[in-house]
């Protein structure tokens, strides 16, 4: 049966990158046999354009329809003073799916390590995941509140959401290293309390997985100074916004990284973790890994097709092995020529298999 996928383009860089990445995705999905069917839907900036609304019930409806979302990036300054802001569509379709788990790998691959900023041996072998509770806290909590002379944003957390996201990461520790770092801010806050609370209840049901628990503002800096301590950070929404950026920025580049939002049934929805970088739109320096990384994701985790991500991941890293990469990584590469060098990686494979 064919596999059904939602696109959702989305603003600026988005619509460029997923071109890359559906071109990537068709040409490893003709080496392997692999059968999908795409559906492009309106999405963020460019659905308020066409209908007034960051999340059409159209676009709704066929990314619940799917077996896999694919989304790109949105916003940007040309929806700044709108009425209604394309971040806003991103937020109701992650919690109309019930997208609870956000994973994201951080990993330098080889080639990639004299790119980092860090360089030195410390990062060689840096390999973790950020799992970061994605459908709570601050950003959906009420009361929320503009004035002139006051602003309210509310932290809130159900016991039942940081236990749901607490077990998603023990149970990927379990396929991993074993280890667990639960960020917080405990010292404070007394939603990070309660997480510690449930987090050592948790943990008691897995008894093979090591905990340690770090304030987020020491894990930011040991993100930075010790990478390869970490396997699987688990952390609520607003801190894994903030340190898989980070995280990020140690692999190379922004640019590059995946992730996968994950519910409990229905759809998972694959997206890069950057936004829609409108400093680079229309330049062609639009890194195109981060789409591509995140079709091998999907292609892996919603379809088990692993020789078609392993037809993917392998011409990536031997066109990253022949130093050919985007502008963010140092290299001179176009998102466009960055594609085609990969895609011939997949069919020079091919014809010699
Ligand atoms: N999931 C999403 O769609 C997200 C959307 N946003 C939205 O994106 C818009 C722009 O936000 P920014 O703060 O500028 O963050 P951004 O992540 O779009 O860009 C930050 C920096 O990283 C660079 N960058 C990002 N992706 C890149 C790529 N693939 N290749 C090369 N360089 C890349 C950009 O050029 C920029 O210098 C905002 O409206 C923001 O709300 C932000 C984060 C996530
Ligand atoms: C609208 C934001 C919460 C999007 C973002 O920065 C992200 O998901 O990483
Ligand atoms: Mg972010």
């Amino acid at each position: 049966m064919s596999a059904t996928i939602a696109v959702l383009p989305g603003d600026y860089i988005g619509p460029e990158i997923m071109q890359a990445g559906l071109a990537v995705l068709k040409a490893a999905a003709a080496a392997t046999n692999f059968d999908y069917q795409l559906k492009a839907y309106p999405f963020g900036g460019a659905a308020i354009d066409a209908t007034g609304e960051p999340l059409p019930a159209t676009t709704l409806k066929g990314a619940q329809a799917a077996d896999a979302i694919l989304l790109a990036a949105i916003g940007g300054p040309k929806w700044d003073h709108a009425t209604q802001r394309p971040e806003a569509g991103l937020l109701a379709i992650r919690k109309a799916l019930g997208l609870f788990a956000n994973i994201r790998p951080t990993q330098v691959l080889p080639a990639l390590v004299p790119r980092s900023p860090l360089k030195d041996n410390i990062v060689s072998g840096t390999d973790f995941v950020i799992v970061r509770e994605l459908t709570s806290g601050i950003y959906f909590g009420e009361p929320r509140e503009l004035a002139a002379d006051h602003a309210i944003d509310t932290m809130v957390y159900q016991a039942s959401e940081i236990e749901r996201i607490l077990r998603a990461g023990f149970e990927l520790a379990q396929t991993r290293r074993n280890h667990v770092t639960v960020v917080d801010k405990a010292n404070v806050l007394a939603t990070s309390k309660l997480w510690r609370q449930i987090a050592a209840q948790v943990a008691s049901d897995y008894p093979t997985v090591t905990v340690d628990y770090e304030y987020v503002d020491a894990a930011a800096m040991k993100i930075i100074q010790q990478p390869t301590h970490f396997d699987v950070i688990i952390t609520e929404n607003l801190f894994g916004d903030i340190l898989s950026d980070e995280a990020a920025t140690i692999t190379g580049s922004l640019g590059t990284i995946p992730s996968e939002s994950r519910g409990i049934s229905g759809p998972s929805l694959y997206e890069p973790i950057h936004g829609s970088a409108p400093d680079i739109a229309g330049t062609g320096k639009a890194d195109p890994l981060s789409m591509i990384n995140s079709v091998i994701l999907m292609l892996r985790n919603s379809f088990q097709a692993q020789a078609t991500a392993d037809k993917i991941a392998h011409a990536v890293a031997a066109t990253l092995a022949a130093g050919i990469m985007t502008p963010d990584l140092g290299g001179t590469a176009t998102t466009e020529s960055m594609t085609s060098a990969i895609i011939e990686q997949i069919k020079t494979k091919e014809a010699m298999s």
